[in-house]
């Protein structure tokens, strides 16, 4: 028997938000993943979504270096050259699309900055993130009041905390591109293309496209010591966990995958699981080609305090968190060959147990 993944139904959520609350909650306190059908963003908006990300990630380097992650503002390009210096190796880059409105936020300037937005990809590209973010910021609502009530508590219990008009709103759409790689590397072993990590926000809306594999979670005690990610986010160096087995989370037609972040682990005093995961390298049978993947990475505002009510982990800041993390990952700790990467690298075919899809109803 694999390990159970819930796929779970958002149809007519205000008649049925107490059960799907319920269900929520089952998955976040086992796996810290679901599956989610019927959440509402059209496939047509995927699609697109899709379509755009591959035109900016496109775009020749020259030009996206003109658009490029700082930790001040935490929006912007980081290509495969740029993220080698966190992972020690080229699988991945990454861009940090979007915060919210014209501009992203920096949050040590107080001010609201312009340039985020490639002039090259016109005035279609930004309206259509935009609106596809509050499409999906409108599904992370949802969730957050299945979970309140599912945790027992006020229905709306989120909703300031995740206001998408805030300044202090920091919640980012992001795309990952993880390159093709050639017949010959796929024989070879190959490192996973995202390194092991738990997500530094509150709850991520991962869009995926069916038939590109290669997520895979730890959920429990499959890593080891992985609570150190959570009490302490500026300690990643000291505190990978050890993964002895890894479910393959494929993407499901019509579903997105949903998972629970650090922040919100912390916030319900580690009921809900922040669960450690990557993507694994292809294997001979799986699509070697390009791999694109659209996460929402939902945090509440910068100047919102988060602690639980048993009060387990200290109270935090979102901005703490956000910023205690990302120096930790992007810092000048991180030297390629360090402790961290050679784990994070060094687990790449590993035991692995299948996932059991139980759609509930
Ligand atoms: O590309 C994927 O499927 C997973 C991405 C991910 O884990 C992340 O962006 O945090
Ligand atoms: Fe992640």
């Amino acid at each position: 028997m694999g390990r159970k993944i819930l796929k779970i139904s958002l149809h007519d959520f205000e008649a049925r938000k107490h059960e799907v609350g319920k269900q929520v909650v089952e998955a976040c306190r086992d796996t810290g993943f679901f599956l989610l059908s019927d959440h509402g963003v059209p496939d047509a908006d995927i699609d697109e979504a899709f379509a755009q990300a591959k035109r900016a990630l496109d775009l020749p380097g020259k030009t996206k270096k003109k658009y490029p992650f700082s930790l001040d503002r935490y929006v912007g390009w980081r290509g495969l050259d740029e993220l080698s210096s966190v992972t020690g190796n080229r699988l991945w880059e990454q861009w940090l699309v979007n915060r919210y409105g014209v501009g992203g936020y920096d949050a040590r300037e107080n001010d609201f900055i312009g340039d985020i937005w490639p002039q090259e990809l016109g005035d279609s590209y930004k309206d259509f993130v935009i609106s596809f973010q509050e499409k999906t910021h409108a599904v992370l609502l949802k969730l957050l009041r299945a979970i309140a009530l599912g945790l027992g508590w006020e229905e709306h219990f989120f909703d300031e905390a995740f206001d998408i008009t805030s300044e202090q709103n920091p919640s980012i759409l992001a795309v990952n591109y993880y390159p093709p790689l050639t017949e010959e590397e796929v024989k070879q072993k190959q490192p996973p293309r995202l390194h092991g990590h738990a997500d530094m926000d509150m709850l991520t809306i991962l869009y995926q496209r069916p038939g590109d594999t290669g997520l895979e979670i730890a959920p429990g005690n499959d890593a080891q010591n992985a609570e150190h990610l959570i009490a302490d986010p500026g300690n990643i160096w000291n505190s990978m966990p050890d993964v002895h087995e890894w479910t393959p989370l494929d993407p499901v037609k019509g579903c997105v995958t949903v998972n629970i972040g650090d922040g919100l682990a912390r916030w319900t005093d580690g009921l809900l699981k922040s669960t450690y995961h990557r993507v694994r390298a292809p294997r001979a049978d799986d699509n070697r080609g390009p791999r694109y993947s659209i996460p929402y990475f939902a945090n509440s505002k910068l100047d919102v305090v988060i602690q639980g009510p048993n009060k387990k982990f200290d109270p935090v800041t979102s901005f703490d968190l956000l910023s205690k993390t990302g120096e930790s990952y992007d810092g000048k700790k991180n030297k390629p060959g360090n402790e961290w990467q050679k784990k994070a690298y060094l687990q790449a075919y590993d035991r692995e147990v299948a996932a059991e899809i139980v759609t509930v109803a």
